[in-house]
């Protein structure tokens, strides 16, 4: 039985069982509807309480069967909405007892019960736009009735999960306790039995609308359009609102059910479901050595150091210290300690103020004290110390090697490098197998991913120490190989160069921006290029010999070593123009550090000019031809990477580029995305890219796609398998 029953006094206890999280699948939906029918039926039952086993409610549907259900058959046969329809209709009163979390349909089940008791630690939210879907299970019709539609709106297209003590401010439960959930529920059941439900039935309550509404729908579809580009769900979601505010409650389920089913099997929401499994697969990490994720053992990291307190140094202090761990930030140079360690105090205080209006200030959840100093003989008790000083490999030698002889011993040092070697840098210390690169993204604070590179030496203890603490600092940690600009940013260098070349080419950063980000990025090449900072691959050239002062005399203009070569990008930066911290790039600003890119007709003269200097004859592109210019060569250094043992298989890479580089989740990942489209049509398109440009290597279609186009594009779950890496488990 997947749902069990016991008996307390009058009151009968509901379990739902299904570890890990509870999830109701279609057993457990129908083991529900039996258990919840009988006691409805028994005389001796005078109210219901439902909980979920081990100390967790539910965490919503099934998705793991989603893949084998047709909607136009099993979800119109059975499902959960008929199940809470039953407990919402009940006689006798139903009181959900919230622990652990309660999410999607699981919240959807808590919300048809007639009270909510939840534990203060609980979690709750409907999620279900995340997965490319809407709440299918009444959730659209009855959270609007419960908290009022601006609120509701909010929490259904954002997929926003809340803490229990938000929860009760907002609403959504009737309170909290520190105490079991479950024995609360029972006592509430116990003292509400007999009393009247028809104002506990959510389906009852009439909708409060505020007078704007239907603006209020509408601005929130332009605001999600514009944040969530391309993406269906969340448009979606606003019209299964729209059907609460303007229905009747049977009715709106009804459309409810048909805008879900118009969701259910569309290749977003597939891309959005394997993106959720992916996350979960990059966890269980494992070496080509055999080490992994179940055999090692991580130590826990109480007190952690940052050396530099730059852009990522500030943001990386402030994610330690909010996952309460004692931060120790050091800084060589006096000005910079000050501007840095105001920058973390102002946005911890924004973040505490933020927590207090919540009333979530609980004593165990304040944020770790931060010790700001240029004294570097206190980093003599870190446990973990994460280097984020200049890229430059002797200044990083320099500072490994003082860590070396200060650093207690078994402290792990980490290095925040964006590319630099890691075996290069755990050379000069005494601990190389206590090395290892957390590449954190920027803004440090926000950005979910953490790539973490293994070096040559690095234990599995320290791999696994890390990508620990990545969860506690609640990011994804993805575990790649060490290699020059490691996997994010070696992909994003062909694609970057592509873009370049296409300004070469006639076409404007504004043209190949606004296909890109039709195309569902965040922001296009150059707008992103403009944020992160044109300086920085800019002084990565000059250190490789590319541009500047170690550049060989006479080397061409437009060629390095026979290959095309792009020197526009070292131009802007002669130029002074870094992007939005100079106030000017690819584009200009209204000030220095603004945000708000403009058309900078300098840039526009400026590309005219050079173009006729070099005789370059314009190209006609068409918007379709900029997409799969920019993106294939992106996609074919993902399987270069796959071929060359770097990420253990396509789901990490994924995993590394809609947490790290915006691209859009409900288009799966780079490979996801590859596989969708289809593997010939990449590879015809990379060979005809490359025959027209032999001096681009990055065009030349790695053997790994050639041999997979060969084998008949097999799907990808079994890409890993020609790897020689243990299988997916997607
Ligand atoms: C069919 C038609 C139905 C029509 C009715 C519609 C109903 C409804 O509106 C639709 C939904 O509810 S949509 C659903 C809406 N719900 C959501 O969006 C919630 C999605 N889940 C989460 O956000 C997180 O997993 C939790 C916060 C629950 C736990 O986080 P944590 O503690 O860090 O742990 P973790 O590492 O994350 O997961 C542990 C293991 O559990 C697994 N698993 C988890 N959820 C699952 C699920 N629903 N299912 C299956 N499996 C699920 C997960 O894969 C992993 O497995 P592994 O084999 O060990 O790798
Ligand atoms: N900026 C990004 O978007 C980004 C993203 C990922 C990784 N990274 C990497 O992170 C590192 C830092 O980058 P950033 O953008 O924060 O640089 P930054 O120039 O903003 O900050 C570097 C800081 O290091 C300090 N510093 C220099 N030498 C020091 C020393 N000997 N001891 C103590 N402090 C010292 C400087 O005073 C400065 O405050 C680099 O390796 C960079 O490649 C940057």
């Amino acid at each position: 039985m997947a749902a069990l029953k016991h008996i307390v006094g009058s009151v009968a206890v509901i379990t739902i069982r299904n570890p890990p999280v509870n999830a109701l699948s279609p057993q457990v939906q129908v083991s529900l509807m039996e258990v919840l029918k009988d006691v409805t039926l028994d005389p001796s039952v005078k109210a219901i309480v439902l909980c979920g086993e081990n100390g967790k409610f539910s965490g919503g549907a099934d998705i793991r069967t989603f893949s084998k259900t047709d909607p136009k058959t099993d979800i119109k046969r059975m499902s959960l909405d008929d199940v809470n329809s039953v407990a919402e209709r009940s006689r006798k009163p139903v009181v959900a007892a919230v622990e652990g979390v309660a999410l999607g349909g699981g919240l959807e089940l808590a919300l048809a019960c007639h009270y909510r008791i939840a534990h203060v630690k609980a979690r709750v939210g409907l999620t279900e736009v995340l997965l490319g879907l809407l709440p299918g299970a009444g959730g659209t019709q009855r959270l609007p009735r419960l908290i009022g539609v601006p609120a509701a709106l909010d929490m259904i297209t954002t997929g926003k999960i809340v803490p229990a003590p938000v929860a009760v401010k907002l609403g959504i439960v009737d309170s909290v306790t520190e105490g079991s959930a479950v024995e609360e529920a029972i006592h509430l059941a116990q003292k509400v039995v007999g009393q009247p439900l028809e104002s506990r039935r959510i389906c009852s309550k009439p909708i409060q609308c505020p007078p704007n509404v239907d603006s209020l729908l509408n601005d929130a579809k332009v605001k999600l359009k514009k944040q969530f580009r391309g993406a269906e769900s969340h448009q979606v979601c606003v019209e299964a609102i729209r059907a609460a505010v303007q229905l009747p409650f049977a009715e709106g389920i009804v459309k409810e059910r048909e805008l879900f089913l118009s969701l259910f099997n569309s290749d977003q929401a597939k891309a959005c479901q394997y993106a959720f499994f992916a996350e979960r697969s990059v966890a269980k990490w494992t070496t080509p050595s055999g080490a992994n994720w179940k055999s090692a053992s991580p130590q826990t990291i109480r007190t952690a150091a940052v050396i530099g307190l730059g852009t990522m140094g500030q943001g990386i202090a402030v994610s330690l210290a909010k996952a309460q761990i004692q931060v120790i930030a050091v800084e060589q140079d006096e000005q910079q300690l000050e501007k840095g360690s105001k920058a973390v105090t102002a946005i911890l205080e924004r973040e505490t103020l933020k927590k207090q209006q919540f009333e979530l200030a609980h004593k165990s959840d304040s944020f770790g004290s931060v010790t700001f100093t240029l004294d570097f003989n206190a980093l003599k008790n870190a446990d973990l110390v994460i280097e984020a000083v200049y890229e430059n490999m002797a200044l990083k030698k320099e500072i490994f090697q003082r860590l070396s002889s200060i650093c207690k011993p078994g402290a792990f040092l980490c290095t925040n490098t964006s590319g630099l070697d890691i075996d290069e840098i755990a050379s000069v210390t005494d601990r190389p197998h206590l090395v290892i690169g957390t590449h954190f993204f920027s803004p440090a604070h926000l950005m979910k991913l953490l790539e973490v590179v293994r070096g040559y030496h690095s234990s599995s203890t320290i791999i696994s120490t890390v990508m620990n603490l990545s969860k506690v600092l609640n990011k994804v940690g993805v575990v790649v190989d060490n290699c020059p600009l490691f996997v994010g940013n070696r992909l994003l260098l062909p694609y970057i160069n592509q873009a370049v070349f296409l300004l070469e080419d006639g076409r404007t950063p504004e043209e190949v921006d606004q296909v890109l980000e039709e195309f569902g990025y965040a922001m296009g090449p150059f707008r992103m290029s403009d944020l992160a900072g044109l300086d920085i691959g800019w002084r990565s050239r000059m250190e490789f010999g590319l541009t500047g002062p170690k550049l060989l005399p006479g080397a061409p203009v437009r060629q390095r070593e026979g290959k095309r070569y792009s020197p526009l990008p070292d131009i802007l930066c002669e130029e002074g123009r870094f992007g939005q911290k100079s106030g000017k790039g690819w584009y200009q600003y209204e000030t220095v550090g603004g945000r708000n890119a403009a058309r900078d007709p300098w840039v526009h003269n400026f590309l005219h000019e050079y173009r006729r200097a070099h005789a370059i004859k314009q190209k006609n592109v068409s918007q379709g031809e900029i997409l799969e210019w920019c993106l294939y060569p992106l996609i074919n250094e993902g399987f270069k990477v796959l071929e060359d043992g770097i990420a253990s298989g396509p789901e990490d890479i994924d995993v590394i580029y809609n947490n790290g580089y915006g691209w859009p989740r409900h288009k799966g990942g780079p490979m996801f995305y590859a596989s969708m489209i289809g593997l010939p049509r990449v590879l015809v398109k990379l060979e005809e890219f490359y025959k027209n440009n032999p001096d681009i290597p990055s065009l030349k279609p790695s053997n790994l796609l050639k041999a997979l186009v060969k084998q008949g594009s097999p799907p990808l779950k079994e890409w890993r398998s020609q790897l020689g890496y243990p299988n997916s488990r997607l």
